[in-house]
């Protein structure tokens, strides 16, 4: 094909994630420092139309996880009487490992009364299932759900931004934005490489996450494998969000033994309890000289340890966000969760269960929002978000 010229003006991209492959950038690739998320309702009723959509959407999503603009005209090169394909504050900007990773809710498939909205009702994954009401949430509907989301994520947030707002601006009458979320200072490590971030509360997150070099357990917790649901989810992989603001202020005035007992684990190091070593095995038998769990029973990662839910796990994708303060002088803070698995029933569910019923950090944290959404596998030849879902 033609040269591309990358809006930064050369032709070498060295910070460009490639977008096509079995499955979707954004899930194992090492997690970029920032989050610009959004979750659409579409509006129209006619199949065609959002097909179209989704097609333009594929392609501006590989134009610009390449570094390019969004259309191939481009920002400032078109007619002067027509809006041009680019909205323009990223010339100049390289790819920034920009990946932008899209989701399928529920409600896509069939509307509130049950109606099949786009033909695609017989192809709704039973992994999809809304997810069930936990004791302590206090969900805001208006920014929950959502027919289709798309996670962009870039080490760049103006990239990140730019990208999100480009494709809301190519989906105009076929969707309209019903939430988005930005988040910075990636909250977890998916690739062995990568220093372990910290979380608002200070603790070191993603420790015991599944990383990208770990195929086999990729393959049975992450991956959708074939004969696992419909088809077209072969390769692609389920999607929770949680919008989680923590009680910031109430958390630091708690001691900091008391912050390690909630979490299970040392500050400093992010070694468990009764461990020297960030990497050492939490051990949940181990007992202190007075006879006590040296990881409480009610501790953050003794709740979420595979071996207290039937052997769950899930790749931890989440960031930081403060969405500035709420007027009662606090900080609107917290930490929008990520997570992808295999099947959120036996992934993301079990270990909510464990944690709504008795993880002490209930008291520092409200859950505010959810959504769930399935992400089919990777583009391939030609192909488009969703081909094989529409075909
Ligand atoms: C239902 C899934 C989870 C939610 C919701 C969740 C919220 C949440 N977590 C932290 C901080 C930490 N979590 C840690 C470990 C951890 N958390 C989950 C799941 C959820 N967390 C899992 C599966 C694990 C790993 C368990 C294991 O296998 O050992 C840790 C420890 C470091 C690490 O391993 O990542 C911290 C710290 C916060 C602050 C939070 C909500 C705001
Ligand atoms: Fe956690």
């Amino acid at each position: 094909g033609a040269a591309l010229i990358s809006r930064g003006g050369s032709e070498a991209v060295t910070d460009a994630v490639a977008f096509t492959g079995p499955h979707q950038a954004g899930i194992v690739t090492p997690a970029q420092d920032r989050l610009h998320f959004v979750a659409f309702d579409v509006v129209t009723k006619d199949r065609e139309r959002l097909v179209r959509t989704l097609r333009e959407w594929t392609a501006a999503a590989a134009r610009m996880t390449a570094g390019l603009d969004a259309g191939e005209i481009g920002a400032v090169d078109g007619m002067p009487e027509a809006p041009p394909d680019d909205t323009g504050e990223a010339i100049g900007l390289p790819a920034s490992a920009l990946t932008l990773t899209v989701g399928f809710g529920p409600t896509l498939f069939r509307d509130a009364t049950g109606k099949d909205r786009f033909g695609i009702a017989g192809k709704l994954p039973a992994a999809l299932e809304p997810l069930p009401r936990f004791t302590g949430d206090t969900l805001d509907e208006a920014i929950s759900g959502g027919d289709i989301a798309i996670q962009a994520c870039a080490n760049d947030p103006q990239v990140a931004v730019h990208a999100i707002r480009n494709l809301a601006r190519i989906g105009m009458g076929t969707v309209s934005v019903r939430w988005s979320q930005l988040g910075f200072g990636r909250t977890s490590s998916t690739a062995t490489g990568q220093a372990t971030p910290r979380n608002l509360f200070g603790f070191k997150d993603g420790t015991r996450n599944l990383k990208a070099e770990q195929e086999d357990l990729l393959r049975e917790h992450l991956w959708v494998p074939d004969g696992d649901g419909p088809d077209w989810m072969t390769g692609g992989s389920y999607l929770v969000t949680r919008k989680i603001r923590m009680l910031i202020e109430t958390w630091d005035r708690s001691s900091l033994a008391e912050q390690e007992a909630i979490v299970g684990r040392h500050k400093g190091t992010g070694a468990p309890l009764g461990a020297a070593g960030e990497f050492d095995e939490p051990d949940l038998t181990a007992v202190g000289a007075d006879g006590t769990d040296l990881i409480p029973a009610t501790a953050h990662v003794r709740l979420a340890h595979p071996d207290t839910n039937n052997g769950a796990r899930m790749l931890r994708r989440g960031y930081n966000f403060v969405d500035g303060s709420d007027g009662l002088g606090r900080l609107d803070a917290g930490l929008f969760f990520i997570a992808f698995q295999r099947d959120p029933r036996t992934g993301f569910v079990p270990v909510q269960r464990s944690l709504a019923a008795s993880d002490e950090m209930n008291e520092y944290v409200r859950h505010v929002s959810s959504g769930l959404f399935a992400c089919p596998p990777g583009v391939t030849g030609g192909g488009w978000w969703g081909d094989r879902l529409f075909a």
